[in-house]
Parts: structure tokens; sequence; C-alpha cells
């Protein structure tokens, strides 16, 4: 199970900003829910398990299916806010959360599940995975970015391409991204985008979304050839 991606081909995440006031982030997921993102991932990296479970179910409330809903790191408030029936759809896991092939046992085939990929390393673990463990790959980070602090080295556009010409999973682009990268990062390879302030902390939040979804249409193959 992929992580859907929009009519052109390219994927869009909105990760979650714990700097926004919730809800005001609730405004935020619902007005890129409305203009085309395809991924919710909700990130609270300070919030306790509870509060995080009350994230997660608001967040899948808000999107009402227009989007995947993912949780960042923690498979057992994925699980919990699933079994409170909010519509949870996977999973983005790091490095030093549960290994990917518990998550997928845990939680099913029919989930997505997303894991962090910053080192050549990393690319080959991911590859030694068996089929059907990973979705897609988060890679990063593309500039320096104030909203992870001590942040994976930067790759820039080319660094990026190095590392997502090693595998055949998806990779999903993150750090410090902006619409203006689009193009340049699906022609590095990059089968989608993941930004936090770009959306999160744009004063029109759908029309922040919009533009990404407009860069992606200008970036599919097609395109590309007919300009
Ligand atoms: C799409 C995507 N890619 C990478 C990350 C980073 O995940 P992680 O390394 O676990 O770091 P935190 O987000 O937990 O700080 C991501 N969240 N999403
Ligand atoms: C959550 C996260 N993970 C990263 C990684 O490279 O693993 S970079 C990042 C933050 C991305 O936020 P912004 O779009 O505001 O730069
Ligand atoms: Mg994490």
């Amino acid at each position: 199970m992929n992580p859907r991606p929009a009519g052109d081909g390219f994927g869009l995440h909105l990760v979650t900003d714990e700097r926004v006031p919730f809800a005001r982030l609730l405004e935020v997921v619902d007005a890129a829910a409305s203009a085309g993102v395809d991924v919710v991932q909700v990130r609270a990296k300070s919030a306790s398990g509870r509060e995080f479970l009350r994230q997660a179910r608001a967040v899948a409330d808000a999107v009402a299916g227009r989007a995947l809903v993912l949780v960042n790191d923690r498979v057992d408030v994925a699980l919990a806010a699933r079994d409170a029936g909010a519509r949870i759809d996977g999973v983005h896991l790091g490095q030093s959360d549960l290994p990917p092939t518990t998550a997928r046992r845990l939680l099913g085939a029919h989930t997505v599940v997303g894991w962090t990929a910053n080192t050549p390393a990393h690319l080959d673990a991911a590859s030694a995975f068996p089929a059907g463990t990973l979705d897609y790959l988060g890679v990063g980070v593309i500039r320096p970015t104030s909203t992870k602090p001590n942040h994976p080295p930067v790759l820039g556009v080319e660094g990026f391409a190095g590392l997502a010409a090693r595998t055949a999973l998806p990779c999903i682009a993150i750090g410090g991204v902006v619409d203006g990268d689009v193009v340049a990062l699906r022609d590095a390879g990059a089968a989608g985008v993941a930004v936090v302030s770009a959306i999160c902390a744009a004063d029109d939040p759908g029309a922040a979304t919009r533009a990404f979804r407009t860069a992606a249409a200008f970036a599919t193959p097609g395109a590309v050839a007919a300009r």
C-alpha cells in the first residue's frame, strides 16, 4: 500500500508542526486536505502518549478521509487511535523507533509504513527488509531547517539524487523544502515531498498547498516534455 499520490503522481506530505497552537493546526490540516495534500503525518515530539493519541484522533477527524493519516514514531499511538475508531493509515518511523518489520507485523499489510533514511547505509538497510515491509523512505534534509534541531547533514538536491538512486522504494524529500524545489526534486528522483513550515507557517495554508500541487503538475514527465 503506497502513500496515495494525487492525479499528478507526486506525493505531497504535510507533517504537523507542534509549534503551531493545536486549534490552528486543525485549521491548517483542514485547508491542506481540501487543497489536495496526499498524506498528513501527525508529529508531536514533546507530547505525552495520551496527548499524542488525542492529537492523532483529532487530526484524523479533521482529515475525514481526504488524505492518508500517518502517526510519527509511535506504533502504539497508531494502534490506540485505531482502537478508538480513528482512521489511521500508517506510521512514519525513524532510525531509533520500533523496527519497520515489527510495525508491519503489528499494523498489518494494509497499512503504510514509512522509514527515515538519510545515509547510504540506511538506504541499504531499507533494501534488506523483506519485500512489502516499507512503502516509502523519507530522505533529507534538503536544506537546513529550524523545524528539526540537530537535523541530519544537508544533502541538497544532488545528495538526495544520489541516495534515491540506491533504492527502488519511493523517496520523499524532506527538510527545508519549498514549492520552488519541486521540479528539481522530481527530476532528482523524488516521488514526493514532505513539508512542515511551508504549509503550517503559511498565512494561507490552502494556497500554500495548491502551490505545491501546481508545481508538481508542472513537474510531471508529460508536462516537462510539453514545455
Ligand atoms: C516523510 C518523513 N521523512 C522523514 C521524517 C523524519 O523522521 P525521524 O527521523 O523519525 O525524525 P522525527 O520526525 O521523528 O523528528 C519524517 N518525520 N517524515
Ligand atoms: C521532521 C523532519 N525530519 C527531517 C529529516 O531529514 O529527517 S527534516 C524535518 C523537518 C522538516 O520541516 P520543514 O519542512 O519545516 O523544514
Ligand atoms: Mg521519528
